[in-house]
């Protein structure tokens, strides 16, 4: 089975265009105005326009209330992935739309928190833990000790992220068994800037594990 990527974070036509040509399993779109990729409900519309049948939508959020997931729903999105999301709170969202439910990891504690969503989330999205304080719950460039990961049983599909980039996702996807990678800062050339070579790198770094 190849592994396959979400493009995350992605705000421009361009840099959307370039993560499909280039392979992009899914896109993602993040829903959160203190990210420097905050993207608009218009902009969002406009954005899936250009993503053809094959490539999933996903919306990321932080605990949204049900005003913002509702004007994001109303976009077109595919899925949600929710950050610092209760279970209680996923599974009532799952009733209206596919939900990944991100597990921010640090110990092998944290791993165990992912059983939780089992029949509240569609997938689990592991990702780096950022720091007590931190404006982000992610797309900070930080990882994990992908170990934590090794010989685990999976309660449901999963997918890997957290400071990622062409030069490591090999080693990562080596090490953990990952069948799906996810990726922000490592494709930017700055906070909330998309770059195009980045984007085909990491995309061929992907297709060759
Ligand atoms: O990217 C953001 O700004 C963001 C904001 C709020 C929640 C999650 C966010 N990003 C997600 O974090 C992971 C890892 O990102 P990175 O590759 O380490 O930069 C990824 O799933 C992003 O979608």
């Amino acid at each position: 089975m190849p592994v396959t990527a979400k493009i995350c974070g992605l705000s421009t036509p361009e840099t959307l265009d370039a993560a499909i040509a280039d392979g992009a399993s899914h896109v993602g779109f993040v829903f959160f105005p203190p990210s420097p990729r905050n993207v608009s409900f218009d902009q969002v519309r406009a954005l899936i326009a250009r993503v053809p049948p094959h490539v999933g939508t996903v919306g990321v959020f932080v605990d949204p209330d049900e005003t913002l997931l509702s004007a994001a729903l109303a976009t077109g999105i595919q899925a949600v992935q929710l950050h610092k999301t209760t279970p209680e709170r996923a599974a009532a969202i799952r009733m209206r739309v596919p939900v990944w439910a991100a597990i921010a990891v640090k110990t092998r504690a944290d791993v165990g928190q992912a059983a939780a969503y089992s029949g509240a989330a569609d997938r689990i999205l592991y990702d780096a833990k950022t720091p007590e304080g931190a404006a982000l719950p992610g797309g900070m460039g930080l990882r994990f000790d992908w170990k934590l990961l090794e010989n685990l049983p999976q309660p449901l599909p999963w997918a890997l992220s957290g400071g990622l980039d062409a030069g490591n996702v090999r080693e990562a996807v080596g090490g953990t068994g990952a069948r799906l990678v996810d990726v922000s800062s490592g494709v930017e050339s700055a906070p909330g800037v998309k770059d195009v070579a980045k984007i085909a790198a990491f995309l061929k770094a992907v297709a060759q594990c």
